[in-house]
């Protein structure tokens, strides 16, 4: 296995905290990482991993299994040539690509699993792209933000960025990282989480609708969710809020978006879609 300060040597970079580039440079933390795949048996015959650095994480995940092909995509062109030199008999052998480029403007390959240590500044961008796509995620994250995205209702950090990733994936948080395993550290701690695709416990005709819906009434966490759903009119682009409410249920009209389970609020948004009359043109 490479060792994680001989790469960030051979690279000849210092990660530069403005670019997101904090380096993992603890060997059981990236020992650890693939197990969060293999105790779930994902598939992990094509694994992905956004912004590949110096390789640290790459070596691993290609030291995974046999069969197993790695896609690594990193938008800063010296760490792209410097892996495209470190894993050049890899590359050759077929059993990793390198894309240098943007996470979000690239054209993603067909992956089975996802891997990575992400940029903090788009974390949440890159991981609303690659939950669509129902493969097994295991993602790094500021720690704050991981326990938001596995927060239930009723807590101080349940909200929008919950629901939306509990629509999409069942999320665990597996690890809490220190800053000391990242060169050079990060301002805060960070947290691993494995995010087991699934089919949520309720239906939504239009998903579009209802994560707009959804994110509007999280606007309005303090306000009750008759008064929510009057005031956002101009996110959820309902044209008749006021229908919405007359024909919601009273005991629903009185919660805070904060104690709503995702299933009441697709309830509401299927209302809402019926009566409501949303006018996709109007939302904001
Ligand atoms: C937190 S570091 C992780 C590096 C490496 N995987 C590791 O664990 O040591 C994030 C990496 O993502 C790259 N990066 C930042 N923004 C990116 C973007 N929009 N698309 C792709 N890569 C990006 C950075 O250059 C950096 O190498």
């Amino acid at each position: 296995m490479r060792d994680p300060d001989g790469l960030t040597a051979r690279a000849g970079v210092r990660g530069d905290p403005d670019r997101d580039q904090h380096f993992l440079v603890d060997d059981r933390v990236l020992d650890r990482l693939p197990t969060y795949l293999q105790e779930i048996d994902a598939d992990t015959d094509h694994v992905l991993e956004i912004g590949g650095g110096t390789g640290a994480l790459t070596d691993r995940l290609l030291a995974m299994g046999d069969e197993g092909k790695v896609t690594v995509v990193e938008r800063d062109r010296e760490l792209a040539e410097f892996l495209r030199e470190e894993f050049a008999d890899e590359i050759a052998a077929g059993n990793l690509t390198v894309i240098e480029g943007d996470a979000l403007e690239v054209d993603l390959p067909e992956f089975t699993a996802s891997l990575s240590n992400l940029p903090y500044g788009v974390s949440s961008e890159i991981t609303f792209r690659l939950l669509p796509e129902g493969r097994p995620l295991v993602l790094m994250f500021q720690r704050e933000f991981a326990e938001r995205m596995v927060a239930e209702p009723g807590t101080s950090e349940y909200g929008r960025l919950s629901v939306s990733t509990q629509h999409y994936a069942a999320p665990e948080i597996v690890e809490t990282i220190p800053k000391e395993a990242f060169s050079p550290p990060p301002a805060v701690e960070s947290a691993v989480v494995r995010l087991e695709p699934r089919d949520p416990d309720y239906e939504v005709g239009d998903e579009e609708f209802f994560l707009r819906f959804v994110k509007a009434l999280f606007t309005q966490r303090r306000k009750t969710i008759r008064n929510a759903i009057r005031n956002t009119a101009h996110i959820t682009g309902l044209e008749a809020p006021e229908a919405v409410v007359e024909a919601a249920d009273e005991e629903l009209l009185r919660k805070r978006a904060d104690a709503m389970a995702p299933a009441e609020f697709a309830a509401l948004a299927e209302l809402a879609a019926e009566v409501g009359e949303p006018n996709e043109a109007r939302a904001q």
